[in-house]
Order: structure tokens, then C-alpha cells, then sequence
């Protein structure tokens, strides 16, 4: 589903060129979930920009379903670090923001967000103001509305780092779900090793600025519901944290 050939990316600022990433080559298949992590700075949200189409490769190429990526990609969803909710609107207007900038009529919306909200726990909430949500509850409308486009590729940049330990499992949970019910390709940027390993089933671990493969390991239990309490999830944990501190 997700291909990227020899791709370099380098920001020009004032002060010179910064390199972000040096010949990186992955590929996700389609409906799997692929963990980027790595040091603070080594280029993992350049990456998750340039799979959005949000930024051009310097050199190489990205691929998503048969199509070369030059632009964003109308089936591609990005989920941002602060979740994109705007403090001026409801759940249910920033839910529906996506929908709304495609025209979709208030009936459509409703048939397509109803369930959405209910299936997230959101129900009931739908006139409240993201100041008066829970950290959890934000990130789950920044699912719905990432999920109301019905895209078929799915890009978080590390969504659960705000959240309390329990919050998170309980999301990573929710993610795993949908990710089951809908067959997304995911591309999940986390700096939290038990998250990189629960969810990737496929964990690509950078090395330092500038950015390159350091090492992709495949990671076939992840997802299933046990698979914390297992010491095969801990040799894994061990495993990255090795490769981090490299
Ligand atoms: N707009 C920009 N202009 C210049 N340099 C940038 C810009 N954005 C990021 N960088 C640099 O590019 C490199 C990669 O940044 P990026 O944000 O992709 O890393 P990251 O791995 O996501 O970091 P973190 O884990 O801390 O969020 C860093 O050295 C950063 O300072």
C-alpha cells in the first residue's frame, strides 16, 4: 500500500541546510500498522508529512495504492500532535469539519457521524467545547473527524503522548479496533517503546538527525489483547530500547 524509494528531505533555513532524513525505504502493506520511533529529532513527523503530501522529497519517491505522492492524497487522513481541534467550535462541528469543507449536506454528516461518535464514547458530548473535554476525549474527536472521510491510510503523530498511562491503553485499544474493523494502512509516530511495540506490527527505528533506518522489525502479535503480559512483547521492548541507545 505504502512505498518510499531513497527518499532525502532537507529544510533550508536561515542559517543553512538542515538535513531531516537520508535514503529512507519502507513499505507498509495494506491494513497493516507501521511505528515510526526514534530520537527526539531525527525526522519521524518530516517523515509523516511527506507520506501526507504536506511536503515534497528532495530526492526519491513516495507511492500510496498505485498512486505517486506529490500532493495530499484525498483518502489519506492525518491525525496532529495537538489533535487540530478548534477551541471555538463544538464536538460535533470539529467532528464534522472534514465533511463540511466536502460539502456534505447536515443529513449526510449526521448519518456518517452519529455512529462514529457513539462507537468513540462521544455520545452526549456532541455540544461540548474541546476546553470542556478530557485529554481522551479530544483525541477521539480527532478521530471521529479523522475517520468520517472513511480514508483507507491513517497518519498519527504521536497521539497518545499527552495522555495518562491508562487513557493511553485504553485508546491504543480503540485504535486497534478500528484499525481491525476497517483495514486502515497506519503509519504511527510514538516515542513511547510498549506503544511502539503493542501497535506496530511492523516498528521502523530511526537513528539520530538526520534521520535513517537504523533497523525494521517485525512484530506479527501486536494488536491482540494479551500481548503486553507476554515475554515476547518484553524481549521486544528490550530489543528497541537497545537500538535506541545505540
Ligand atoms: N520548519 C523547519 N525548518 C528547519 N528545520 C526544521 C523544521 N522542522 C523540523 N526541522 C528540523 O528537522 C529535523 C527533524 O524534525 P522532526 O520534527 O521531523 O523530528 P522528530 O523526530 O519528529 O522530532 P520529535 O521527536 O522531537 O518530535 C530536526 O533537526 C528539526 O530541528
Amino acid at each position: 500500500m505504502i512505498r518510499v524509494f531513497n527518499l532525502d528531505y532537507t529544510y533550508y533555513t536561515g542559517g543553512g541546510a538542515v538535513p531531516a532524513l537520508v535514503n529512507i525505504n519502507l513499505t507498509v502493506p495494506a491494513g497493516q500498522t507501521c511505528v515510526l520511533i526514534g530520537p527526539s529529532g531525527c525526522g519521524k513527523t518530516t517523515l509523516l508529512y511527506l507520506l501526507a503530501g504536506l511536503l515534497q522529497p528532495a530526492r526519491g519517491e513516495i507511492w500510496i495504492g498505485g498512486e505517486r505522492i506529490t500532493k495530499p492524497r484525498q483518502r489519506t487522513a492525518i491525525i496532529l500532535q495537538d489533535y487540530g481541534l478548534l477551541p471555538w467550535k463544538t464536538v460535533w462541528e470539529n467532528a464534522a469539519l472534514g465533511l463540511a469543507l466536502r460539502k456534505f449536506t447536515a443529513r449526510q454528516q449526521q448519518e456518517r457521524l452519529q455512529p462514529l461518535l457513539a462507537g468513540l464514547g462521544l455520545a452526549g458530548l456532541e455540544k461540548r467545547y474541546p476546553a470542556q473535554l478530557s485529554g481522551g476525549q479530544k483525541q477521539r474527536v480527532a478521530i471521529a473527524r479523522a475517520l468520517s472521510l472513511e480514508p483507507d491510510v491513517l497518519l498519527m503523530d504521536e497521539p497518545f503522548s499527552a495522555l495518562d498511562a491508562l487513557t493511553r491503553e485504553s485508546l491504543q485499544q480503540t485504535l486497534v479496533e478500528i484499525q481491525n474493523q476497517r483495514r486502515l494502512t497506519t503509519v504511527l509516530v510514538t516515542h513511547n517503546i510498549e506503544e511502539a511495540v503493542f501497535l506496530g506490527q511492523q516498528i521502523i527505528v530511526l537513528t539520530g538527525a538526520p534521520g535513517q533506518v537504523k533497523a525494521i522489525l517485525a512484530n506479527p502479535g501486536a494488536g491482540s489483547g494479551d500481548y503486553r503480559f507476554t515475554s515476547k512483547f518484553h524481549h521486544l521492548c528490550s530489543r528497541v530500547r537497545q537500538l535506541l541507545q545505540e
